[in-house]
């Protein structure tokens, strides 16, 4: 096991250990291995005997807190740890958001210790978890949203001071269930019903018929008599304001023309003049000449630069300015169909990837309005825009720069496929799946699909959780056609005819290229040929088990599901659009093949 693993775990025991001094029967110590030498409570994978899979510390007189930056931001641990379990010990203290950075746990047991404080939302990013037990402990504030782990199997909560509603679980799916002994309040969602009246018990706020308590019909609440008057006050004070705001500009923008008509060089302030004046430092020539050469003008009204820039709700860059952008050291790092990518290096260490995007005729107004709703759909498997930039001519998007690069720079860059086993491809085909049908679901209605979904559009954060990268950057033209130079999304839309609700059936293609590529390790076009015929013949010549990479098949992954995650891929890439699975379809066929994989592994340990 690596130094830094042995390292981290020890600390890790030293925060729950009285006085900091580790008890010596456990054999947790610097000069031996976790794996091999017989830690206590540590399991490793039976394979290689390198990977700690399971802490297994219950009743075993801990004290202290649980240091979970210690234990989970290190990718090593926080990439292989499955199962935690610290139950019936003295730990307290109040959870650390970094415990959400262990995405790999499929069991959390904290119950009966001494814990306090809110729980922190990172919990609820934990997708893997089957089992979360945090009973018995002093834990308060509302749950995050564990609603959205699919997964859960058990849930168990009582005893504490957890306040708020029940949030919506996936109920049919838990076989264990307990929030009795809270603070809870509200209505006991309907699907809870089918556990016992216990489950619920001691929460004051509670109702519903399990409880024999009614829950109060909400009221729409009507405003009173003096309250339609103060409204209609403030209303028409605000309409006086509006109106003496819109004279005063007239006047003034009257006045500007006035003093700058006679000179026309002045009328137009080009984006030239910006950068020659503030880019002493631009060392990317390619970047310089690209926004010089480009139409991109500012008009004398809108010269204050800065304010064109608009920053979403990003923490980390709400100070960012638009000089600030074109002076930073800029690196042209790829130019693809739809525009041109920059790495873009400021003083303060910070890194950022600047998209300008090529030849997209949509309105100004309606592009703001996309990045605003996409901005407003989070998901943690999509990388949000931080920043955007839009004029007529000139559309700019940053991006938080991912160091650990692409799906397709793992898959096809060198060396290929490195490390990549089968167990991490299901997991990264579930995750995108995930998040992609979290945003038709959220963005269906407003028409905004991915639009060039591919696995160079498959980011590897941090933690190498693949994040889908450039959501809704296109709106599809049904008539393009021909190839990318990484592959051939295109396709999917040249295909179909109504772009509109095709643009969704037409991710979805997309989508079972990526898990084309998964499974055989190919490129998405190779020496003329395409993947998706090349699968399908060979699939129809009955020799499937061809299809797969080399590696897979020599790492004994589960044939049985690998062939059924390429029935999935056939049936997204079908020519017809309508025959195509729904994202819903796709995503439970998936997870499926997660659950009898996340089975087989604990099967297979001892
Ligand atoms: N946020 C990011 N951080 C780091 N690298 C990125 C980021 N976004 C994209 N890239 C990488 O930069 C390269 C160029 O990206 P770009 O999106 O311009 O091209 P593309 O995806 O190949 O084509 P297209 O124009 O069709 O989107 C790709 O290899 C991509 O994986």
């Amino acid at each position: 096991v690596d130094d830094n693993v042995r390292q981290s775990l020890v600390e890790f025991l030293k925060g729950m250990s009285s006085n900091g001094q580790i008890d010596p029967s456990f054999g947790w110590n610097l000069t031996s291995d976790p794996c091999k030498d017989n830690w206590k409570g540590v399991t490793c994978d039976n394979k290689t005997n390198n990977f700690v899979k399971k802490l297994t510390l219950d009743n075993s007189s801990l004290s202290g807190f649980l240091d979970a930056s210690t234990l989970c931001n290190l990718d090593s641990i926080a990439s292989s740890l499955n199962v935690l379990n610290l139950t019936l010990n003295k730990i307290g203290g109040v959870i650390q958001a970094d415990l959400g950075n262990c995405k790999q746990l499929t069991r959390l047991s904290l119950g009966g210790n001494q814990f306090s404080g809110n729980l922190p939302g990172s919990l609820a990013m934990l997708s893997n978890l089957k089992q979360l037990d945090i009973s018995n402990n002093q834990f308060s504030g509302d749950l995050p949203g564990f609603g959205r782990i699919t997964g859960l199997r058990m849930f168990l909560a009582q005893n504490n001071q957890l306040t708020g509603e029940i949030p919506e679980f996936d109920f049919d799916n838990l076989d264990q269930f307990n929030v009795s002994n809270n603070l809870f309040k509200g209505p006991i969602p309907a699907d809870a019903n089918r556990f016992p009246v216990s489950c619920f018990l001691g929460n004051p706020g509670l109702c519903g018929d399990i409880l024999q308590i009614k829950c109060p019909l909400k009221k729409k609440k009507l405003l009173s008599k003096d309250q339609i008057l103060m409204y209609s006050g403030y209303a028409a004070l605000a309409l006086v304001i509006i109106v003496a705001l819109i004279i005063v500009c007239c006047l003034k923008k009257k006045k500007v023309e006035k003093v700058e008509a006679p000179s026309p060089k002045n009328k137009v302030a080009s984006v030239d003049d910006v950068v020659v004046d503030k880019t002493s430092i631009l060392t990317s020539t390619e970047f310089k000449t690209d926004i010089s050469r480009s139409e991109f003008s500012l008009n004398s009204e809108s010269a204050l630069v800065s304010s064109s820039l608009i920053v979403l709700t990003s923490p980390t860059i709400s100070d960012l300015k638009f000089e600030d952008l074109l002076r930073a050291p800029a690196e042209l790092i790829g130019k693809g169909k739809h525009g041109t990518l920059y790495r873009v290096i400021f003083e303060n260490g910070m890194v950022l990837a600047v998209k300008r995007i090529k030849d997209w005729t949509v309105s100004t107004d309606e592009f703001k309005k996309r990045m605003q709703r996409l901005d407003q759909t989070k998901h943690p498997n999509v990388l949000p825009p931080l920043a955007f930039y839009c004029s007529k001519h000139e559309k700019l998007l940053v991006y938080e720069f991912q160091q650990n690069g692409s799906l397709f720079a793992l898959l096809h860059g060198i060396p290929k496929g490195q490390n990549f086993d089968w167990a991490s491809r299901l997991d990264v085909a579930a995750k995108i799946a995930e998040a992609l049908a979290f945003m038709h679901r959220e963005l269906q209605g407003d028409g905004i699909a991915h639009g060039n979904l591919k696995s160079s559009n498959i980011m590897l954060k941090k933690n190498m959780e693949p994040c889908i990268s450039e959501y809704g950057l296109m709106t599809v033209d049904p008539q393009e056609s021909s190839l990318d130079s990484n592959g051939n999304s295109l396709i999917a839309v040249q295909k179909t005819k109504d772009s509109a609700s095709n643009a969704f059936k037409a991710d979805i293609y997309c989508f079972g290229v990526i898990l084309l590529e998964l499974l055989t390790g190919r490129l998405v076009q190779s020496e003329g040929v395409e993947l998706t015929s090349w699968v399908q013949s060979v699939v129809r010549e009955e020799w499937t088990v061809e299809v797969f990479d080399k590696s897979l098949i020599s790492e004994v992954a589960s044939e049985e599901r690998m062939l059924n995650l390429l029935q999935v891929a056939i049936k997204c890439v079908n020519l017809s659009p309508e025959a195509r699975p729904s994202i819903d379809q796709v995503v439970a066929m998936i997870n499926t093949l997660k659950e009898e994989e996340d089975k087989s592994l604990i099967l297979y340990e001892p």
